[in-house]
């Protein structure tokens, strides 16, 4: 049964960056559609690097990444480019939305790449809108947000195009505690809600125990947190 095969599987993923200086090798790890994971680790130890890597933002040094039985390894550029726009959603710290577009312009645009029905898209975004509680404000600008908007935002866009993958580098990063929960269950919801595999980047403890499983990155790789 699909559910019980991992959605991602990384073997063996090692990086270095110029310096030269090693930030992990060895690394394995594997989630599994439904599951949401945390990854905390002291500042510069390569966590943002590791999304990127599982993103094909970046490229590991050595190791491997599948996702959803298809190896990183073996795309080109447009393979990697096709993938990524059809089965992954990302949720950066800054939230990248265009200032020149629509909220509702902004969160179909992932779907926009991939299909030329504006009318299905924009209906798509509208609907996420209001998932996320900004209904009706799909006529807006970001200029006309709070952060905590601005990130809701930026999840709804991350999720519209319903990605197998959701990778988020701290989803609650400059938001107020009471927003930062709100917005943290919404993404929960969201990843388990989609059947997605999810993995959450993050500092906080409050975004973490909502995790199903913690995982702090070391040299060495990842290693599960029991503390909770
Ligand atoms: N292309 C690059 N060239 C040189 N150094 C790099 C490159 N990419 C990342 N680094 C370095 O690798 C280290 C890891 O960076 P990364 O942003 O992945 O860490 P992080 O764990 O996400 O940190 P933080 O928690 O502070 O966001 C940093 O010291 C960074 O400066």
């Amino acid at each position: 049964m699909s559910e019980t095969v991992p959605l991602l599987v990384v073997r063996g993923l090692g990086k270095s960056v110029p310096g030269p200086r090693r930030l992990f090798h060895g690394l394995d790890l594997e989630v599994r559609a439904g599951e949401l994971i945390a990854i905390v680790g002291e500042s510069g130890v390569g966590k943002s690097t590791l999304l990127n890597i599982l993103a094909g933002l970046d490229d590991a040094d050595e190791g491997s990444v599948g996702i959803d039985g298809t190896l990183l390894a073996t795309l080109d550029e447009t393979g990697r480019t096709r993938l990524r726009r059809e089965r992954i959603g990302f949720v950066f710290q800054a939230f990248h939305i265009l200032p020149y577009l629509t909220l509702r312009q902004n969160v179909a645009l992932p779907l926009a790449l991939v299909s030329p029905d504006h009318a299905v898209a924009e209906a798509r975004a509208e609907a996420m809108l209001d998932l996320v509680g900004l209904a009706g404000r799909g006529d807006g600008y970001a200029r006309d947000l709070s952060g905590g908007e601005l990130q809701r935002v930026a999840i709804a866009r991350a999720l519209v195009h319903r990605p197998a993958l959701i990778l988020a580098d701290e989803p609650t990063g400059n938001l107020d505690r009471d927003t930062a929960a709100r917005v943290l269950s919404l993404f929960a919801d969201a990843v388990r809600g989609n059947g997605a595999a999810g993995i959450m980047v993050t500092h906080s403890d409050a975004s973490a125990a909502i995790a199903d499983r913690v995982l702090t990155l070391t040299g060495d790789g990842l290693v599960e947190r029991r503390d909770r």
